[in-house]
């Protein structure tokens, strides 16, 4: 049974269609990236499909059920990084890590232990005492996708995760995302990225400009 399925899903705003329908299927262990030029609806699809709006028509269902972003299963399943977040300006990035981790279940040293491992993996272990405003804007996307991977997830939705970086960092985060995936998680990305669409995805979605 797929984790994560969209059904025929499209946007429309009045008479304009943001997202003409498509339709995704995805289980553990698979990528599917999302192409298209800009404007084609790529961030559209992911905020639907991680269910943080409701698409025109259509459905989307994780784990044989509706997806409902309020549902605290749905987020536990789920992690997505879709712009930036919302950061706390008197936290340190490691500090920041722990407390995600630790919301969604790690112990005091498990949670540590993630955050290590995270900012060790994407090179920005060096910074884990700064605040987010003492970064540049390519170890913010860092630190941006070290929120998402640092928790628990079946599911990771990630909307352009090679912004801002260098080829170094690129590959990093290709081989972050593919070290998801070769453990069993299921991860959709929308890229413009040849390279790290090659990395991760078994399947390939291209949406065309409506
Ligand atoms: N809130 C909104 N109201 C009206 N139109 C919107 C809104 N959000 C997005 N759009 C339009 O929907 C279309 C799809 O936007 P979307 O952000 O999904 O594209 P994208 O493929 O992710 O683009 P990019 O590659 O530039 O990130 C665009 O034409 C955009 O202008």
């Amino acid at each position: 049974m797929p984790i994560l399925e969209a059904r025929d899903v499209s946007m429309s705003i009045d008479s304009e269609t943001l997202l003409a329908p498509v339709s995704l299927s995805l289980t553990g262990g698979e990528g599917v990236a999302v192409q298209g030029r800009n404007g084609s609806g790529k961030t559209t699809l992911l905020r639907i499909v991680s269910g943080q709006i409701r698409p025109t028509s259509g459905e989307v269902v994780l784990d044989g059920r509706p997806i409902d972003e309020r549902n605290v299963s749905v987020r536990r399943t789920l992690s997505a990084r879709i712009g930036l977040p919302a950061f706390a300006r008197e936290l340190t990035l490691h500090e920041h890590l722990r407390f995600i981790a630790t919301t969604w279940g790690l112990s005091g040293s498990a949670a540590v232990e993630a955050a290590d491992a995270t900012v060790e993996k994407l090179e920005i272990g060096h910074l884990r005492r700064r605040f987010v405003n003492e970064l540049s804007s390519g170890q913010v996307q860092l630190f941006s996708l070290a929120t998402a991977l640092v928790r628990p997830f079946d599911v990771l939705i990630l909307d352009e995760p090679e912004q801002r970086l260098d080829a170094h960092r690129r590959a990093l985060v290709s081989a972050a995302i593919r070290a998801e995936i070769d453990r069993g998680a299921a991860v959709v990305i929308a890229s413009h990225s040849a390279d790290l669409v090659e990395a991760i995805a078994t399947t390939r979605i291209t949406l065309e400009e409506s």
